[in-house]
């Protein structure tokens, strides 16, 4: 396994020289396969929860958290609970390495070096952090060319789950927190994120290349003309949305950009991606919180948990990038950026696997900005600059928001611009900006940044002078949905590069939940635990995921109907609505978010309450991502997964999670009425897409669409639970798309 491990980091920087760090001493049940799964988290062998009374402490105090009784924790926890032994979750080591391996061949290139010159060039071992990574003292080998980072300050607990009153406090030192408008982290990170949500403050225009002179001071002209405010920090779209919503000034500014066909392409590469996703194998194992070993912090249980006490001025970081820093409001480190900062500063190729909502962004973009200072400058009259800096994003919200960060921080650096490349955007448009606003920094969704490579001109020579390459939420760049493209993206920037892999892993502030209903009476029970959620938090903050963009839509109407307080974000919406509404769900309380996965990844709102999963998730790293929507920096939050009885073998692939068995809250009658009202005003164009995208997503899952027959069954009751006893039909072609063409219950036309 070593041998492997080296293989795979010497292709992921094959010019770096041969080093090796010594290994850690890793507890007992951690096994050298640990390296590999370190290199590549969805590889990791599932070991063993380990109690942990400190964060059983820091978890569950005393005051009860939600008086309803109804909603408490039925059988099943005790077994879940258990301390349990060794278990594979990861069931194709081999694919995995075989894939690394094809990396190496030089058909991908069109050319370039032999194995054997690679060889020797670049080995690295992996140091285990198997302790707390808040420690200044780090054991670290100078000389290593690659470090694998684990933020360890997870350790998931055994659990009994006898313990109702200690789960009950821990929701109200959540709740506690969110209120507490005095001090402590959660006020400190609303004050740093007002500021830093202010009109115009994190304004990504879409031209984000800042090479005309700026003032410093006044700072914020992010266009070379600088003359219009609202197209300085965003700008009004011609075109109203599909649903007819004006579109306002928004800061992600990538929305003029947006031409009229911009629905369909947006379609087009978000289906793709959702299908991507969906279609990716549900074997792929959990993350590394599993494997995570070492003293819990004391301070774990304050909303500062994921700050360290390093500074940034600690580290040689430019001046300039400091003052941008300070002027966010970024005062320590979180723990993930005080690990890696020194070693990516140093050139080293880094993994770095950290909880949901702890700074990776700023992890990777920081050292990536003093990569393009430390670089010769790039001529002014230079139309088409090197790209310096390449960062893959598996969404486009994730993108746009790596976008907005970088841009941020790079306030007080005028000469060095960004620019985010996303679909949903006419490809000639971009190609225009980024000759209008040549850039040094990156960020991109491989299907766009791939038809670059292809269709700009001059794009890949820009290409070549890549001297960072980084994959955030490496580890879905790296599964199978996305692999060709990552791969042509490579293959097409320079071997001698410095490569940043970054992945998130649950954070351990969130409370999980499953619960297990029929179809037919989940759309009562999530009004019921809705409404419970408002009435036990004014400020509220909810992200209801469904299974696909259409059933998405079906739920959000649903919910409108029943006059809560509801946005939709997915695929079918045009990317400036996604925006706008992404936007203002990130500033609002007292709101429910309904979405489908393009919100599960990365996408930073804070302050999440509650994350409620509707259906079976595509697999358990989707499961864990979505999760991590809430619970971000330090915080406390709920997640809540509703299965349908069939689908409760999704739970196998996330038993190395302490989610605990909740049962069914009473529905009462008024409340019945009320949603089979809301029901039936729902529009029957709507139910009818919902029932065939329903259809189509649990046909592509690999068990609940195995028995044909069975299927359609689920379906047709998924069409009753929507209030349509004769289920919509269906068209022929798509039935025999989805090979369903008759099976008895489906209705053709
Ligand atoms: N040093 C810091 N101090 C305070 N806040 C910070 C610091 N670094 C980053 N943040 C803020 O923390 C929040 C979470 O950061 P970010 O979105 O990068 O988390 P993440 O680890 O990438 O999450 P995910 O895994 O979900 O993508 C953001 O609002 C970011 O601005």
């Amino acid at each position: 396994m070593p041998v492997k491990l080296f293989l795979q980091l010497r292709l992921l920087n094959p010019a770096l020289p041969v080093t090796c760090l010594p290994p850690m001493k890793l507890g007992p049940s951690i096994s050298s396969s640990a390296n590999l799964s370190r290199i590549f988290p969805f590889k990791l062998k599932y070991r063993c929860f380990l109690p942990n009374d400190q964060f059983g402490i820091r978890r569950f105090s005393s005051r009860p958290f939600r008086s309803r009784t109804e909603f408490s924790r039925g059988g099943g926890g005790g077994e879940r609970g258990e301390v349990r032994t060794a278990k594979s979750l990861i069931e194709d080591e081999a694919e995995l390495s075989d894939w690394v391996s094809e990396l190496k061949s030089d058909s991908l290139r069109g050319g370039g070096e032999s194995d054997g010159e690679r060889g020797g060039r670049a080995r690295a071992r992996v140091r285990d952090r198997g302790r707390d990574l808040n420690s200044t003292k780090r054991r670290r080998r100078e000389s290593s060319d690659s470090e694998v980072f684990e933020d360890s300050s997870r350790r998931a607990p055994a659990r009994s789950f006898s313990r109702n009153s200690r789960i009950s406090s821990r929701f109200d030192a959540g709740n506690d927190d969110r209120r507490g408008g005095g001090g402590g982290g959660g006020d400190f990170s609303s004050r740093r994120k007002s500021s830093r949500f202010q009109e115009g403050k994190l304004g990504m225009s879409s031209s984000i290349g800042r090479r005309g002179g700026r003032d410093m001071e006044s700072g914020y002209d992010r266009n070379r003309g600088g003359t219009d405010s609202r197209r300085r920090f965003g700008f009004v779209d011609k075109k109203d949305d599909d649903d007819g919503e004006d579109r306002k000034e928004n800061k992600f500014g990538i929305v003029d950009l947006l031409s009229e066909e911009e629905s369909d392409i947006d379609e087009e590469e978000d289906e793709n991606v959702l299908q991507k996703e969906n279609a990716k194998s549900s074997s792929f194992g959990l993350d590394k919180q599993v494997n995570e070993k070492g003293p819990a912090k004391s301070s774990v249980g304050k909303s500062e948990s994921y700050l360290s006490d390093a500074r940034f001025d600690q580290f040689l970081v430019s001046p300039l990038s400091l003052k941008g820093i300070k002027d966010v409001g970024y005062e320590k480190m979180t723990v993930v950026q005080e690990a890696t900062l020194p070693v990516i500063l140093k050139g080293k190729d880094v993994l770095a696997k950290a909880k949901t909502g702890t700074g990776k962004t700023v992890a990777f973009l920081l050292p990536s900005i003093e990569v393009v200072v430390n670089s010769p400058p790039t001529g002014r009259d230079q139309k088409r600059p090197p790209i310096l800096v390449l960062v893959i994003c598996p969404t486009r919200e994730l993108a746009c928001q790596a976008a907005a960060e970088a841009n941020t921080l790079l306030k007080y650096h005028p000469s060095i611009g960004v620019q985010v490349v996303i679909g949903g955007t006419r490809l000639a448009l971009e190609q225009k900006r980024m000759q209008a606003n040549p850039c040094q920094i990156l960020v991109a969704t491989p299907g766009r940044l791939k038809d670059h490579m292809e269709n700009t001109a001059g794009f890949a020579t820009r290409l070549m002078g890549v001297k960072a390459l980084v994959l955030d939420e490496a580890d879905q760049l790296l599964d199978m949905g996305f692999r060709k493209d990552i791969e042509r993206i490579i293959a097409a920037v320079p071997k001698e590069r410095q490569t940043l892999l970054f992945s998130a892993t649950v954070p351990e502030e969130v409370r999980q939940m499953y619960l297990v209903a029929p179809l037919e009476k989940q759309f009562s029970l999530l009004y019921t635990l809705l409404k419970e959620h408002i009435a036990d938090d004014v400020e509220y903050k909810v992200i209801v995921f469904c299974t696909t963009a259409m059933v998405t839509r079906m739920v959000a109407e649903l919910l409108g109907e029943s006059n809560m307080n509801v946005r939709e974000i997915h695929s079918r919406k045009s990317q400036s609505y996604r925006t706008k509404v992404s936007d203002e769900f990130r500033k609002s309380k007292g709101l429910i978010l309904v979405t489908s996965d393009v919100s599960a990844r990365g996408v930073d709102y804070p302050d999440v309450t509650l994350v409620m999963q509707v259906g079976l998730p595509a697999d358990n790293k989707q499961y864990i991502h979505r999760l991590g929507r809430t619970g971000r920096k330090g915080k406390e939050g709920e997640g809540i997964l509703l299965l349908a009885p069939w689908e409760e073998f999704f739970l196998s692939s996330i038993k190395a999670l302490p989610i605990t068995k909740a049962s069914e809250p009473s529905v009462d009658p008024d409340t019945k009425r009320k949603v089979e009202r809301a029901l039936s005003k729902v529009e029957m164009k709507t139910k009818e897409a919902a029932y065939q995208a329903w259809l189509g997503y649990y046909n592509s899952n690999k068990t609940v669409g195995r028995d044909k027959y069975k299927l359609v069954e689920l379906a047709n009751e998924f069409s009753r639970s929507m209030g349509l006893d004769n289920p919509p039909a269906i068209s022929k072609l798509i039935l025999g798309k989805m090979g369903l063409r008759n099976i008895p219950g489906l209705r053709s036309r």
